[in-house]
């Protein structure tokens, strides 16, 4: 019974790789996690006598221990972006995964305790065969016993192999299912919430944490099950088999308990900060490549790699953490495996000599103990994972639990007339970039919003388009906030195009046709192209709309690519439009080339066009100039050049 039977799922691989977390792999406990870079004050001076080493080693884990836990606090601070949900939620949810599969999840229990009990039968039959050669049968008169064994090695073959194949199907069935809630969950993030959080944070939670709570949820779970009841089975069997051979059990069952409820204690913690160690590299790692040409132009590089160092520090130190948990644990482990095998041969040789067990129950008692091993250690090993998985698990729930930021109600618009009232918001608390704006859009006006540079043009254009939720006051179209519109409806009411545009993986068609889910014709796509001034390029693309766009595919020039968001505007066909720089990215002829040619399909539509330009303000019916969050002006071209404010200094500063 040594230590080097068990394999055990060790860290030498990443986390957030799934494969070393499967059964099977090549991987054992014992293996570590690959030595991190770690800071110098960190690494264990050898030259040092023992008891001083061992001091400054309690004095780095205690460090360690409470960074771990700091850090863990961090990241459930709700201001920190994405919250971290509590784990009973995480059991909540597996629990209704399984329970509307009850039938599959009773089949799985049904065909694991079989096997099991299958498995338990074999050392009864030994011991027996073992009682009678010691009675001295000969090897004729136990051949029934013989036969009746290997019948139920078959038996117990067959239906571990069934019971595989249950745990395996619904361990992929619950996965496939928890895979849905998770991609609908982040699909139906309110917009302003995913800005706020740091986009490393969410990327770890969908690709690491999924693949995490994917390996809990396919492997560990039906695991649970298989080794649960094969080591309460082999406990009973053994209580049947002698009482007084079971006793050593209660040794290495108190030295468990109480390893194991230290280690689940603090290893939850333990992982959730790890996760959360791994969302600030990425975080560090997704800023320093966005902003490439700034760390480039402002030589940055020193700067952003001594801050990966200072997040792979602090991601080595939380790994070294749980991992000095797990060793820990399996320390434990190995006693409480090898304790009871000595114990049963000590206490079976007295047993015989008094007269109170036979050989035939020693010999299952020790079988019976052998066979615990596998179990208990897969046991011990699946809480590990499910610790893993179920830290996983709370952190993508953790997204589900941002509260929505609107209410779609049952009331539609009657009229397409936009009312925006005391309009204040404030990306950070008591920090308000809008002061109670009021903006009444007359139904087919255009209205151009000009101002400095973070005068808040642009958030006033997101109030208005229902993207955020004002902190007072309400934008309202037809007499409904535009907050209560489920989102098709809202749609068709007002969009907002940005000079960040989006060219999804897909075909020309399926980019443009998403505005309107689908029902827009070949001919109306065709159409919104040319009114957008796209036909020329469409006509020289070799497959038309059918051409494949993205990545890798057919890439569109901004400009390009600005003319395909346009395209699906025209085919949303919104009564309202707000337009927040979008032809910046197009140079200045094309761009009123551009306009020009949208001014038709703009006519009987209201427009609030942010103005990066000032001839757009020229063009517009009124202007209103925001200047430090509030409506300084509004009037004509000729009515605020005649006022002589800031749009007249304005104009007179562009002109010149
Ligand atoms: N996501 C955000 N988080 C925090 N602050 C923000 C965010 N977006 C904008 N701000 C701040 O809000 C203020 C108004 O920004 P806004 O983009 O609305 O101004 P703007 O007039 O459109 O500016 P610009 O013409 O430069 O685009 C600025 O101080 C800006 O720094």
């Amino acid at each position: 019974m040594t230590s080097s039977t068990h394999t055990r799922p060790g860290s030498s691989a990443p986390r957030g790789d799934a494969t070393e977390l499967l059964p099977g792999s090549a991987a054992t406990w014992r293996a570590e996690a690959p030595e991190p870079r770690v800071p110098a004050a960190l690494h264990v001076d050898r030259t040092r006598p023992t008891g001083e080493r061992l001091r400054a080693w309690r004095e780095r884990h205690r460090i360690r221990g409470e960074r771990a836990r700091r850090v863990f606090a961090e990241s459930r601070a709700p201001e920190r972006g994405l919250p971290v949900a509590r784990a009973r939620r995480a059991f909540a949810f597996v629990g209704d995964l399984v329970s509307t599969r009850k039938a599959r999840a009773v089949a799985m229990i049904v065909l694991n305790v079989g096997a099991a009990i299958a498995a338990l039968v074999v050392p009864r039959l030994l011991g027996d065969l073992v009682d009678d050669a010691a009675a001295g049968a000969s090897f004729t008169q136990t051949d029934q016993v013989l036969v009746l064994v290997v019948g139920v090695v078959l038996v117990q073959a067959v239906l571990t192999a069934f019971a595989k194949r249950a745990s395996a199907t619904l361990g992929y069935d619950l996965l496939a299912a928890a895979r849905e809630y998770v991609v609908g969950t982040v699909l139906r993030l309110p917009l302003g919430h995913v800005e706020a959080a740091s986009s490393g944070d969410l990327v770890t939670r969908i690709t690491s944490d999924v693949s995490k709570m994917s390996t809990a949820v396919r492997w560990s779970l039906p695991a649970l099950v298989t080794s649960a009841s094969m080591v309460s089975l082999t406990v009973v069997a053994l209580l049947l088999n002698s009482p007084l051979l079971t006793l050593p059990l209660i040794v290495s069952g108190l030295i468990l308990f109480f390893a194991v409820r230290r280690y689940l204690r603090n290893a939850a913690p333990g992982y959730i900060t790890e996760s959360a160690t791994y969302s600030k590299i990425n975080s560090t790692i997704t800023e320093t490549v966005e902003g490439a040409r700034t760390v480039e132009a402002l030589r940055l590089h020193g700067v952003r790699q001594a801050r990966l160092d200072d997040d792979t520090a602090e991601s080595a130190q939380a790994e070294r953490y749980t991992m000095s948990l797990r060793n820990l644990l399996f320390m434990w482990i190995d006693l409480a495996f090898q304790l009871p095998l000595v114990l049963v041969v000590l206490l079976g040789t007295w047993g015989y000599d008094a007269g109170v067990v036979t050989v035939g129950q020693v010999t299952t008692a020790a079988i019976y103990l052998q066979q615990l091993v596998g179990p208990l250690d897969r046991l011990i090993q699946v809480l590990d994972h499910l610790q893993v998985g179920v830290a996983a698990t709370t952190r993508l729930l953790g997204v589900a639990e941002l509260p929505e930021d609107r209410t779609p109600g049952e009331a539609l618009p009657d009229g397409s007339a936009m009312v925006g009232r005391d309009l204040r918001f404030a990306y950070r608390p008591d920090h308000d970039v809008l002061h109670g704006v009021d903006v009444a859009l007359r139904p087919g006006e255009r209205l151009a919003i000009v101002g400095p540079s973070g005068s808040g043009k642009s958030t006033l254009g997101r109030l208005v388009a229902g993207i955020n939720r004002p902190r007072t006051g309400s934008v309202t179209v037809g007499e409904v906030d535009v907050m209560d519109l489920p989102l098709p409806v809202l749609r068709t009411q007002v969009c907002l195009v940005t000079q960040e545009h989006h060219v999804f993986m897909g075909s020309l068609r399926d980019n443009i046709v998403l505005a309107r889910e689908g029902d827009a014709t070949d001919a109306q796509v065709k159409d919104a192209l040319a009114a957008v001034d796209a036909g020329d390029w469409l006509d020289r693309l070799p497959l038309g709309l059918d051409t494949p766009l993205g990545r890798g595919r057919t890439e569109l020039t901004p400009a390009q690519a600005q003319q395909v968001a346009l395209a699906r505007l025209v085919i949303a066909d919104p009564h309202t439009l707000v337009l927040d720089e979008a032809t910046s990215l197009i140079d200045p002829h094309t761009a009123r080339h551009l306009e020009g040619s949208m001014t038709a399909l703009l006519s009987d539509r209201t427009v609030v066009a942010i103005a990066h330009r000032l001839h757009t303000a020229h063009d517009a019916d009124r202007i209103a100039v925001v200047i430090d969050g509030r409506i300084a002006e509004l009037g004509s071209h000729d009515e605020l050049l005649a006022a002589d404010g800031e749009y007249a200094h304005l104009w007179r500063t562009w002109r010149s």
